[in-house]
């Protein structure tokens, strides 16, 4: 039931209106009673006397005229109020729906990485979808049918247990096997209703990963293999739907069976009743068009209940993501930094855990403003972990970073990660414009701003796409190469004018000459910038002020181009790998 809690506290803003919309659904079932017992008045009042041969009367014609009159009156009124009432639970529900996907896309926005890779896209994805598409069926459709039911069921059990009390009784007594029928039926599709939720989710998964992977599945030719596979959790997703639909088959016909009675009860109870001059005909009449207002909230609850186990399963989803909450957040008692960051960068006895294990151990590092600091080691050594402790993208196990003598954890999250420029690994460009990329950080940055960082990133190709700076790019735009990607992500970094500059392998995928141009420009910013760059070439890192050794999350030596080279270690060992000097001395050795 918090699920339906947690709806109501979110309906804040149109709970009136929604008051106003559930009692207006009762008021309107009970009037669906009006119809029928004028219908008698005229039956008992006007025909009745008609046919025992008191002839017709004016006074007769004038109660038959006010009597249907009010009946027209009162349907074109309850036609009005009912349209006046879907309305309502319309604009709330999708107010409702507009508050939540908002709420829950900005929580998501506040997660950290480790949210991220525990959360699959697609499950993500069916949240803010068919999850919260059910949540706005539940709230202008289920309620209001389950209102209306009982409503109906209790207003038409009153009025006849008021007009005859035996024949009411006669009629109601199969009612309590229909209503433990549908509780042993709520009960049993709850779990298959969430198993299904679970289903629907790893089949979106795989639908997202596989089109986010379609270039690998055609390089690999799995093509067949990934339908294999889409296809078996189709299977599992049928199978599951087909489960739940099934035991709603097996409960329905003695539902409906049960509710159907009713009819045959009203004929032959009411029938005896009526031979035997208990009651009238205008009372048959009555209990006879009533009918449908006991059979059909019976046969329908059990759909409802369907739904409402739907309903439970999807809120439960959605609530876990609307209350996830990341630990890496701004503190209450954040330090106020007022100015811009100079750029100096401490690690102090840092050590991090990712999944219990440690991969960064006892770092100490001192980096002062301005300064160019190259990281280099092998794959897996720390060097992506390490780097991203200072934006917080992960927060240490052990130890401090500090930026300005200030431990990250104290600063304004947007304030640290306003002054941090970076450009990852993984390049993502935005479905947007080279322009619209590029000013990613700052959409008030002026043209020329984006050209001059464009240039320093050496974005030149931009001239050959075409429609220049608007043309655009990413998923579904034009194709880029990886190093033509790579300069953008360095031009939207650079953009922002960090404090600090991080470029984890950044320029990787860009040829010698472009890097080396890429290079002086970053020499000669116009803005005061400390540079991390994580590299594994020795023409990005010779260039720095020091050079980082990491090792297995240890860091293991550190010094100036010259100074490394000048003694064994894996920097020497690259340089000569990469300058063919290793080979030349084996060969020479030979
Ligand atoms: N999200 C994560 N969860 C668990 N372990 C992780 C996670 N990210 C990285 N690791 C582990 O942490 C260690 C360091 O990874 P990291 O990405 O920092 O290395 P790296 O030096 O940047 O590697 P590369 O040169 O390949 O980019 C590796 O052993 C890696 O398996």
């Amino acid at each position: 039931m918090f699920q339906l809690k947690w709806v109501w506290k979110n309906l804040e803003g149109c709970r009136k209106r929604y008051v106003f919309a559930l009692c207006s659904t009762a008021v309107l079932s009970m009037m669906a009673l009006v119809n029928s017992v004028l219908t008698a008045q005229i039956m008992d009042t006007v025909f009745t006397p008609v046919k025992e041969g008191q002839g017709t009367t004016p006074e007769l014609w004038h109660r038959l005229v006010v009597l249907v009159s009010i009946l027209i009156g009162f349907t074109m009124f309850r036609m009005c109020f009912n349209y006046l009432s879907v309305m309502t639970y319309e604009t709330c529900s999708q107010k409702l729906l507009f508050k939540l996907r908002r709420d829950l896309y900005a929580n998501m926005q506040a997660q950290d990485s480790s949210f991220f890779s525990k959360n699959r896209t697609g499950d993500l994805m069916t949240r803010l979808t068919g999850d919260l598409d059910m949540v706005r069926h539940t709230t202008c459709y289920v309620i209001r049918m389950i209102i209306d039911c009982v409503v109906l069921f209790l207003t038409t059990s009153i009025t006849f247990l008021c007009v005859d009390w035996l024949f009411a009784l006669a009629m109601l007594a199969v009612t309590p096997i229909i209503f433990i029928l549908t509780k042993v039926f709520a009960k049993q599709v709850h779990p298959l209703y969430v198993d299904l939720r679970e289903r629907l989710s790893r089949m979106n998964t795989a639908a997202q990963e596989n089109i986010a992977g379609n270039r690998v599945v055609k390089a690999f030719a799995r093509e067949d293999y990934e339908i294999e596979q889409f296809d078996k959790k189709n299977e599992d997703y049928r199978k599951a739907n087909l489960k739940a639909s099934l035991l709603w088959f097996k409960f329905s016909p003695y539902i409906d069976g049960f509710s159907q009675s009713l009819s045959i009860a009203v004929l032959l109870v009411g029938g005896s009743f009526l031979i035997m001059g208990r009651i009238s005909i205008g009372t048959f009449a009555l209990f006879n068009s009533l009918c449908w207002t006991l059979t059909n909230p019976m046969s329908t609850l059990g759909m409802l209940i369907n739904d409402l186990q739907r309903f439970f399963a999807s809120a439960s989803k959605i609530v876990e993501l609307y209350y996830a909450r990341s630990t890496i957040v701004t503190r209450q008692d954040a330090v106020k930094k007022e100015g811009r960051v100079q750029g100096a960068v401490k690690f102090d006895h840092v050590t991090l855990k990712r999944n219990g294990t440690e991969v960064l151990h006892d770092i100490n590092l001192d980096i002062k403003p301005g300064e160019t600091i190259a990281i280099m080691g092998p794959t897996g050594c720390g060097k992506t972990s390490l780097i991203s402790l200072i934006p917080r993208f992960s927060d240490v196990s052990g130890g401090t970073v500090s930026v300005d003598g200030t431990p990250v954890g104290m600063y304004d999250l947007k304030k640290l990660r306003g002054s941090v420029g970076i450009a990852t690994q993984d390049v993502f460009l935005f479905s947007d414009t080279v322009d619209g990329n590029i000013a990613y950080g700052d959409p008030e940055m002026s043209e020329d701003d984006v050209k001059r960082f464009a240039k320093i990133a050496c974005v030149d190709f931009v001239d050959k796409l075409p429609e220049g700076f608007d043309t655009v790019i990413g998923e579904r735009g034009t194709g880029l190469s990886g190093g033509q990607k790579q300069r953008i992500a360095l031009a939207r970094a650079l953009a922002i004018k960090p404090s600090i500059l991080i470029l984890d392998d950044t320029t990787s995928a860009v040829d010698m000459e472009t890097e080396k141009y890429i290079q002086d420009q970053l020499a000669h910013l116009d803005f005061d910038c400390t540079k991390i760059i994580v590299a594994q070439r020795i023409s990005t890192t010779k260039r720095a002020d020091r050079i980082v050794i990491l090792d297995k999350g240890r860091v293991v030596d550190v010094g100036t181009h010259e100074e490394l080279i000048s003694r064994p270690g894996y920097y020497r060992e690259v340089y000569e790998l990469q300058n063919g000097i290793a080979g030349e001395k084996k060969g020479g050795a030979a």
